[in-house]
């Protein structure tokens, strides 16, 4: 299923945030969105998943507006991880995961057994079936985060958006979240810190900066030592391998001449 933005504009607090973006996300791709903070990656997917209306500019889904689709339509298609995203309710970590079945249920449509049987592979997806009576307030961070995902699986949608989705978790359960996502039979838009998690498991790279898409492209035209430069402000070494994917590493910053002298003087001093 494929999702498209014509030049759509976002604006807030009397600035324009996303600035005429065009893109357009491939049927069972997985785009990475990279870029500064404060670039408009989560104004971006908030208005790729129709929770925000674009100030102007169309996203439709399959040629079809999401200006002109119920909030259902949406979300039996559309689901999304926010980065922040928590509840306040005394649940259950399995009564969490069952919320994803909402735009599925309905008077001729109640709950089912297909639907507690969705939602027990959803635990198991992200190996938290274990957790499933654990009320809400008690996990961790990371296993929040997880259930999140699962969630989104159960909500069983053909695209999936993630908001830093890793951010919480530790190495493992990184690799294995992306991992287990890119797995899945959906089109997947994720924003990333991590240029290497970029690398390893895009399709194409989208890079914002400044509310605007600056490039966009397989990880491998994407990751130069020059855009991370002139993007990122960071000086990196970008190594390939030779199955053709790539590595950052970053370099850490040369001191400035004047500190090095000033610690000197210092030291000098201390003497
Ligand atoms: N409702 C709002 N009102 C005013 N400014 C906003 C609003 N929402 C976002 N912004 C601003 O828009 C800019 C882009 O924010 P956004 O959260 O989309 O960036 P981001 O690339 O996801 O950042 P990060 O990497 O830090 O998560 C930021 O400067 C932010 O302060």
């Amino acid at each position: 299923m494929s999702l498209k933005a014509e030049t759509v504009s976002w604006s807030a607090g009397g600035r324009l945030i996303v600035d005429a973006v065009d893109l357009e996300v491939m049927p069972q791709e997985f785009l990475g969105i990279i870029g500064p903070n404060g670039s408009g990656k989560t104004s971006l997917i908030s208005l790729l998943a129709g929770i925000r209306p674009p100030k102007s500019g169309i996203v439709s889904l399959e040629g079809h507006p999401l200006a002109k689709s119920t909030r259902r339509d949406i979300a039996q298609r559309i689901a999304l991880v926010e980065q922040q995203a928590e509840t306040t309710e005394r649940i259950t970590a399995r009564q969490a995961v069952e919320l994803g079945r909402t735009p599925h249920l309905g008077a001729l449509s109640p709950w089912s057994g297909r639907d507690t049987d969705i939602v027990a592979r959803a635990l198991d997806h992200v190996g938290m079936s274990d957790f499933a009576d654990r009320m809400w307030h008690t996990l961790s961070g990371g296993e929040r985060q997880r259930l999140h995902i699962a969630r989104a699986l159960a909500q069983q949608p053909q695209i999936l958006l993630l908001d830093e989705p890793t951010n919480h978790l530790d190495i493992h359960h990184q690799i294995g979240l992306l991992e287990l996502v890119r797995g899945q039979p959906l089109t997947v838009v994720a924003a990333l810190h991590d240029l290497n998690h970029a690398a390893v498991f895009c399709d194409r790279i989208a890079v914002m900066d400044r509310g605007r898409i600056v490039a966009l492209g397989t990880p491998t035209e994407i990751l130069t030592e020059e855009r991370i430069l002139a993007v990122f402000g960071v000086a990196a070494t970008v190594e390939h391998d030779e199955d053709g994917s790539c590595f950052v590493r970053y370099r850490r910053p040369r001191p400035k001449l004047h500190l090095i002298s000033d610690t000197m003087k210092r030291h000098d001093h201390a003497r």
